[in-house]
């Protein structure tokens, strides 16, 4: 299988391009090659497919070969893939996924996608619709007890969970312990990505993030889009939020009138390559 691996801030995925390869039992693979030591090494696997609504199909598996509806800073390194290897010449594309169809603006540099903007499209707060299992109709700043301390929680769906808790500093949080206890916590029936974020001021916040799926990860886009919305939710933050991950930065901006976010982010190639997948 012929495949090219990306990152965006550091989220990696292996990318197949499957105008031209086969792929049989997706989520298999997805761990195959997700694998750090034993693989190609990615959170996951991003597959690019045609689609009968949009430009392109992209279809995304975690490094343990669940599936999820939507990938932020994936969908920006399909742009990238579909520009720079030739599937396309349009400078706007667009790309439906799990999470419906999402509008993209490519920046171009020495004829190679650089940095994309991505409408995601509107926050979700329904409880019932993110899923989060609740009492009230949304769930925001909601204390939650987890392992003899108190988090408060807010619930935003891109398309995909989140649940973002709100902390005093990011570097000290113990995250491969506290993000399974949110992940599998019995409040979300399709498990749930967690952010724990740190307000600087009203225009930047540090993340980190636990995955569902794939465990910590360096960014995630969808994530930061729902941090955002929580941080405006909360009255943390402005609309125009710079958000610090450990493998770079988002530019967040929440379009009031539209209800849409978008996120500005980089997307680069890291190598392409051929895995035997029969050993
Ligand atoms: N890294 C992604 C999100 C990938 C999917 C997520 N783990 C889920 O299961 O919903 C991003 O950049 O948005």
């Amino acid at each position: 299988m012929k495949f090219t691996k990306m990152q965006g801030c550091g989220n990696d995925y292996v990318y197949v391009n499957c105008f031209k390869e086969k792929v049989d039992n997706a989520p298999e693979i997805s761990k195959l090659v997700s694998d750090r030591h034993f693989g190609i090494g990615s959170d996951g696997l991003i597959l690019i497919k045609p689609s009968d609504k949009a430009d392109f199909y992209m279809d995304m598996y975690n490094s343990d070969g669940t599936k999820s509806q939507m990938c932020g800073n994936g969908i920006r390194c399909v742009a990238k893939y579909v520009y720079d290897y030739g599937l396309t010449d349009k400078h706007n594309i667009s790309i439906e996924t799990g999470a419906g169809i999402k509008y993209l603006d490519l920046k171009i540099k020495e004829n190679k996608v650089f940095e994309v903007t991505v409408d995601m499209g509107s926050p979700i707060t329904k409880a019932s619709q993110i899923p989060v299992i609740s009492d009230s109709e949304e769930v925001i700043a909601k204390p939650v007890r987890v392992m003899d301390t108190e988090y408060s929680v807010t619930c935003v769906s891109m398309g995909n969970p989140h649940a973002i808790i709100f902390v005093d500093d990011t570097k000290s949080i113990d995250i491969e312990k506290i993000g399974p206890l949110f992940e599998y916590h019995n409040m979300f029936p399709e498990r749930t990505n967690t952010e724990f974020i740190h307000v600087i001021d009203k225009n930047t916040i540090d993340m980190r993030v636990w995955e569902r799926g794939s465990g910590e990860t360096l960014a995630c886009g969808t994530g930061a889009c729902a941090s955002v919305y929580a941080c405006i939710w909360n009255g943390f933050t402005e609309d125009n939020v710079t958000v610090r991950l450990l493998g770079g930065e988002l530019k967040i901006k929440y379009d009031r009138d539209k209800n849409t976010i978008f996120m500005t982010g980089p997307a680069a190639t890291v190598f392409d390559g051929e895995i035997n997948l029969n050993i």
